[in-house]
C-alpha cells in the first residue's frame, strides 16, 4: 500500500515552548524546542515519565497549542488536528458503538475509498493485527491489549502521510509487540511514511528508530540525538541479527546513559 503521492511529509518545530497553567502558576513542560523531522524518517523519542513526550506529540497532532514558536508539518502551519496525521494513543480510543471492522473502516470511508479496496484495507490490517476473527464484535468484548490493536489497525487503515504514536505498543504481550513492531518497520519501508514514536522501551527506541531522540525533564527539552541505520541503507544485515551488531549494542548504551544522566 502506498502513500498518497506527493505530499510533504516534513515535521518543522521552531522554537516551540509550552507551559500548563496549574493552580494560578505556570508550570514549564517543554522548553524552547527546534526540530526538523526530514520525510520518511522513523523518529523514536524516550525519556523519563513526565518529561514532556506526549507534549510534544500533542502539539504535532494540533491538539495541543504551544505557548510560543512555530510548528509546521506537511509544509503548513499546524492550526489543529488534520487527516494527514495519524495518532495512535497510549489508551484505546475507539468508537463503542461500532463493531472493530467499521472502526477501522472508519479512515477509507472518510475519504471515499471504493468499497473493494475498502474491504481489502480493513481486511489487511485486522489481520495484520491478529483481530480478523473479531471483526464483528463491538470494542467493549475485546481485552485492552486487542482494543489497543484494534486502535493501531484504524490509524494504519485511514493511510496518514505522518503516524504519531503515543507508546502505542506499551500495552501488549512481548509476542504481539515484537510482531507489530516487524509489521511498522515494514509499512515504513514501503510507504516512506514519517512516523514519531514515543516508548520507554530503550530497545524499542534503537531497534524501530532511523533516529532517536531523548528527552530529559524540568523542564522537557531534547537532550539527545542520534541517526540509528542497522539493517537498513542497502546494509544486507538479517533482521534477526541486528541486535548482536556491536553499533546496536553502542547506541543502546548512549540512549541508557542520555535517559539516566538526569534520573542520577
Ligand atoms: N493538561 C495539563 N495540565 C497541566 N499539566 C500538564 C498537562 N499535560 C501535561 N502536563 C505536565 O507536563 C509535563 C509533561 O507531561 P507529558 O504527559 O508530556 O510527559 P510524558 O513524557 O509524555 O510522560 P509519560 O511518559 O508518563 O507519558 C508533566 O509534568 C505533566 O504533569
Amino acid at each position: 500500500m502506498t502513500s498518497r503521492a506527493g505530499h510533504d511529509r516534513s515535521i518543522s518545530l521552531d522554537a516551540v515552548a509550552k507551559s500548563f497553567d496549574v493552580g494560578g502558576e505556570s508550570l514549564p513542560a517543554l522548553a524552547a524546542t527546534t526540530l526538523d523531522i526530514a520525510p520518511g524518517e522513523f523518529v523514536t523519542l524516550a525519556g523519563p515519565s513526565g518529561c514532556g513526550k506526549t507534549t510534544l506529540l500533542r502539539i504535532l497532532a494540533g491538539f495541543t497549542e504551544p505557548s510560543s514558536g512555530s510548528v509546521t508539518v506537511s509544509g503548513e502551519a499546524v492550526q489543529g488536528p488534520g487527516h494527514e496525521r495519524g495518532v495512535v494513543f497510549q489508551q484505546p480510543t475507539l468508537f463503542p458503538w461500532l463493531s472493530v471492522r467499521r472502526n477501522v473502516e472508519v479512515g477509507p470511508r472518510f475519504q471515499r475509498v471504493p468499497a473493494a479496496e475498502r474491504r481489502a484495507r480493513t481486511d489487511h490490517y485486522l489481520e495484520m493485527v491478529g483481530l480478523a476473527d473479531f471483526a464483528d464484535h463491538r470494542p467493549y468484548e475485546l481485552s485492552g491489549g486487542m482494543q489497543q490493536r484494534c486502535q493501531i489497525a484504524r490509524v494504519l487503515a485511514g493511510d496518514p502521510d505522518i503516524v504519531l504514536m503515543d507508546e502505542p505498543f506499551g500495552a501488549l504481550d512481548a509476542l504481539t509487540r515484537e510482531r507489530l513492531q516487524g509489521e511498522l518497520l515494514q509499512i515504513w519501508r514501503e510507504t516512506g511514511k514519517t512516523v514519531l514514536f514515543i516508548t520507554h522501551s530503550v530497545d524499542e527506541a534503537v531497534y524501530l528508530g532511523s533516529r532517536v531522540l531523548v528527552m530529559s525533564p524540568r523542564p522537557g527539552r531534547i537532550v539527545f540525538d542520534a541517526p540509528a541505520r542497522f539493517g537498513r541503507d542497502g546494509q544486507s544485515v538479517p533482521v534477526e541479527e541486528i541486535r548482536s551488531l556491536p553499533e546496536y549494542a553502542d547506541l543502546t548504551a548512549d540512549v541508557r546513559r542520555a535517559i539516566y544522566a538526569d534520573v542520577a
